[in-house]
């Protein structure tokens, strides 16, 4: 556990006016630092980890859908929650990913400083990386704490990013056919 992360949590407690000898706050510091560590613990991961080998031979070459997989990141501007979900399509070509890969692949590159549009673009990489898909296909919904507690403070919108690669981005149908599948 990082002393050092906990003591900068111990300097933000004195700088904004608080009581740093509070009951309440005499552990703050360490459990704010294991807090984001665990928050940021992306940094420390690989994909070949994540996968674990979790590729598996399949003839199938039909459209593969994983939806709502949740995800709770942090914007690199302000380091504030940004929460959402993640759409993840993609056509095999020969392999098939493990299912669980998916949510796995998200939190390594959400527990990260991150903004929206480039955790949508690492996510369709490197399931094209694990798979060697012949195309993917990436949705992002999410709110933005720093949008919604602080600066503009507007409660209901939403930010969607997409990502198309390969066939995704090639052909119009088989995109139509991932905001189809979305859609039901
Ligand atoms: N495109 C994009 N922008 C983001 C994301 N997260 C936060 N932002 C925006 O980053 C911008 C930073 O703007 P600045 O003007 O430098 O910072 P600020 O003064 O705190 O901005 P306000 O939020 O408008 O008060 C803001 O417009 C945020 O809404 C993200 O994931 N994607
Ligand atoms: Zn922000």
């Amino acid at each position: 556990m990082s002393e050092t992360l906990a003591q900068q949590y111990l300097n933000i407690i004195r700088e904004i006016g608080e009581d740093e000898h509070r009951e309440g706050l005499l552990d703050t510091p360490m459990r704010a630092a294991k807090a984001m560590q665990f928050l940021t613990q992306g940094y420390q991961q690989q994909l070949d980890e994540v996968i674990n080998d979790a590729v598996f031979s399949s003839e199938s070459d039909d459209m593969v859908l994983v939806k709502g997989i949740e995800l709770y990141s942090m914007c690199e501007h302000h380091m504030l929650p940004f929460i959402g979900t993640c759409h993840i399509a993609y056509i095999p070509n020969g392999k098939v990913l493990g299912l669980s890969k998916f949510a796995r692949i998200v939190d390594m590159y959400s527990r990260r400083l991150q903004i929206q549009e480039n955790l949508t673009r690492e996510v369709a990489q490197a399931v094209l990386t694990a798979t060697d898909a012949l195309g993917v296909g990436v949705i992002i919904e999410a709110k933005h704490m720093c949008m919604m507690m602080r600066g503009v403070e507007k409660q209901h919108s939403n930010m969607r990013t997409s990502v198309m690669l390969g066939s995704f981005r090639e052909n119009p149908k088989t995109r139509a056919e991932f905001l189809d599948l979305l859609r039901n």
